[in-house]
């Protein structure tokens, strides 16, 4: 097993294009991405290329900015966890004639990676919280507002929080890839692309 895993460009997109088959198969077209930032950028621009048919609009997608950082606040090392920073919240701006909110729609949530869950479980969380309160206030708690989640990468290993399905309303969890526990190298991170490029064909990830 490397220790670290290279992935190319080639592989990112086809990774979207398989997961948005899938995608398409099993939920439909959804009505708006969310794309974590900054490592979902990518990939929720590429998916999209997937999503629509042609001659049909675009698929909009809002940005949200989460970060992780290291919760050092308590004190001793086995209290030492993870907390989500929220950057960036949505803004249906100039959209919001004809997109007022989340409510009864069809979502797909991009990362490129699942590695303790933290922050997925952040999203889906929140994002429903968001809609709950909107719907309340509204009085259109009826619609069914589904969220999916579409990831490159899933690290197989132990998870530090659980998506709640209820919450997702009937929405899937998608994954390009399940991979090891490893560092795994975006060509976006890349200073060199060309040897990054050939580490990964090297490793089949192309
Ligand atoms: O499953 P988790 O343990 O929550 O980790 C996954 C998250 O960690 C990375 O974000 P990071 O905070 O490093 O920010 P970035 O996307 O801007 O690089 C990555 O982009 C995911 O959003």
């Amino acid at each position: 097993m490397v220790d670290k895993m290279y992935i190319s460009y080639n592989n990112v997109h086809k990774l979207c294009k398989a997961g948005a088959e899938e995608f398409l198969k099993q939920v439909g077209k959804p009505d708006v991405i969310i794309a974590i930032g900054g490592g979902g950028f990518i990939p929720a621009r590429i998916i999209r290329t997937f999503l629509r048919s042609p001659g049909e609009k675009n698929i909009p997608i809002q940005a949200i900015g989460l970060s992780l950082y290291e919760d050092m606040g308590t004190g001793t090392d086995d209290k030492i966890g993870k907390e989500v920073i929220r950057t960036q919240w949505l803004d249906f701006g100039a959209l919001s004639q004809h997109f007022d909110s989340l409510i009864g729609k069809n979502i797909l949530i991009v990362d490129e990676v699942d590695d303790t869950r933290t922050t997925l479980h952040y999203a889906v969380s929140e994002l429903y919280k968001d809609v709950k309160e909107i719907a309340e206030k509204l009085g259109r708690t009826s619609e069914k507002t589904r969220f999916s989640i579409f990831v490159l990468h899933n690290k197989l290993k132990e998870k530090r929080a659980q998506i709640d399905e209820d919450k997702m309303g009937g929405g899937k969890y998608f994954v390009g890839k399940d991979v090891p526990d490893v560092w795994i190298a975006y060509p976006w991170e890349s200073a060199d692309i060309d040897t990054h490029t050939q580490h990964a064909v090297e490793q089949g990830n192309i």
